[in-house]
């Protein structure tokens, strides 16, 4: 798999070890004994094996003493990509759990969000959402913030420091009965959305791009969503929102858009589903609205503890998958509990299994599908799987360096385990301490440089 064109930029460093990663074709590919060099740019040169290290070394020009072998119990796989995660709810993670969506965003979420026009309580609580799931192998995240777009801007800038790689999204809404100082005008979102863009591109962050947020229909007027359909439009971006997360929801949607066929279809007549949209949730998408999902090449942002949390259902990611829509996973923090992706992995298997006790033909998603969704899956969901998602030469290097059996860990292991099991138990059983290194774009993020 060596790059048989040679080198065109100076090799930084090389490692030699296991790699695990999810391709197309597979959801698991295992490789024993190979070398993986990354370039100064942070891209992966090549890929090969250790039995080639001569002449690997000689075509791109490293030293075979430089050479940094994985230990035993060791492995890379590509960074986790939480496809769907909300920043300020980060301040209540793990709270505020007995409520269904509609109550829970009234009660909890939007008297909490209106607090982030304090840029100090902003700086807080993202930095420590952004160090958090990047201990936890998220290099990348798909964020919500909230509608204040300097406390956006720093969310963005945060993300930066750190070496996350990031789509940051202000919220937009103009409609808001419940708390009623936390929304904007049509106007004011308008204006602030153009405004939160250009400061955001204007700063080049190499990493860290802008997202078009709408909340989801019942937060936003028809003029607003088509507008800022528009605006992704006009400036090649993505666009995030939620969608058929909750039967009660979808009703009012209903109600409230009676001249669409259905919720995908009002928001594809707002120009909101493109190649680049990712829709949390989708628990109660019709065949037919999934089918429009591929045409337009959007996907959806499985979120399965929130799912559970807030009573709204289960996706049948199988029927997902067989439409061949588009498919990460995501924390979904705070309607999801956990802002670490192992969590979503775990509650992605369970609620597979909830669907198979439910109808025994049911086919359970097997570990190895769901890894694919975490890594590869989340990528392509994003549209950045042209730069990460897994181990393709000329892709970044955005990788966890793992050891299962690290000292003070999770993990007990009995006896040398083969490497397909060994990336079992760290799915199952891993957190933070096993996860000894964090790679965004070559670059080492975790153990922090910084505090
Ligand atoms: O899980 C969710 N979290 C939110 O903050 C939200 N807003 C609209 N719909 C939502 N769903
Ligand atoms: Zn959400």
């Amino acid at each position: 798999m060596a790059n048989s064109k040679g080198p065109t930029t100076k090799i930084n460093y090389v490692y030699r070890g296991t790699f695990i990663h999810s391709t197309q074709q597979t959801p698991l590919q295992i490789l024993e004994d190979e070398l993986l060099g990354v370039d100064t740019d942070g891209k992966i040169a090549f890929i090969g094996k250790a039995a080639e290290l001569d002449s690997l070394s000689q075509t791109f020009g490293f030293c075979p003493s430089e050479v940094i072998q994985l230990a035993q119990h060791e492995f890379f796989m590509p960074g986790l990509v939480d496809t769907h995660i909300h920043a300020p709810q980060y301040s209540y993670a793990g709270t505020a759990l007995d409520l269904p969506l509609l109550e829970w965003l009234n009660k909890y979420t939007f008297p909490v969000e209106s607090r982030f026009k304090d840029l100090e309580f902003a700086q807080q609580v993202y930095s420590q959402v952004v160090k958090r799931t990047l201990r936890n192998g998220t290099t990348t995240a798909c964020y919500f913030a909230t509608i204040h777009t300097d406390a956006s801007l720093l969310l963005a800038q945060i993300a930066n420091d750190f070496g996350q790689r990031a789509l940051v999204g202000k919220v937009c809404m103009d409609m808001n009965n419940s708390v009623k100082h936390y929304k904007e005008t049509y106007q004011e979102s308008l204006d602030e959305t153009s405004r939160f863009i250009a400061e955001l591109l204007n700063k080049k962050y190499p990493l860290v791009r802008p997202v078009v947020t709408p909340r989801f229909a019942l937060s936003c007027t028809g003029a607003l969503m088509g507008q800022l359909g528009a605006i992704a439009k006009n400036n090649n971006l993505h666009i995030q929102s939620h969608i058929s997360e909750n039967l009660e929801e979808v009703k009012l949607v209903k109600e409230l858009f009676p001249e669409s066929k259905s919720y995908t279809d009002l928001y594809h007549k707002h120009n909101l589903l493109t190649d680049k949209t990712v829709m949390a949730h989708g628990c109660y998408l019709s065949d037919e609205e999934l089918a429009l999902f591929r045409e337009t090449g959007a996907s959806l942002s499985h979120c399965p503890n929130s799912n559970i949390s807030l009573y709204s259902g289960m996706l049948d990611v199988r029927n997902v998958l067989k439409h061949s829509v588009k498919l990460g996973l995501g924390t979904d923090v705070a309607g999801g509990y956990s802002a670490s992706m192992l969590d979503a992995v775990r509650r992605a298997r369970d609620t597979s299994k909830v669907l198979t006790i439910q109808d025994p033909k049911y086919d359970t998603l097997t570990f190895e599908e769901v890894f694919r969704l975490a890594t590869l899956g989340g990528s392509q969901a994003l549209s950045l799987d042209d730069r990460t998602g897994n181990f393709e030469v000329g892709k970044d290097f955005d990788a966890l360096r793992v050891n299962v059996a690290a000292a003070d860990g999770p993990i007990d292991l009995i006896k040398i385990e083969e490497p397909k099991i060994i990336l079992e138990k760290f799915l199952n059983l891993g957190d933070d301490r096993n996860i000894v290194e964090v790679f965004v774009a070559g670059r080492k993020v975790v153990p922090f440089t910084k505090e």
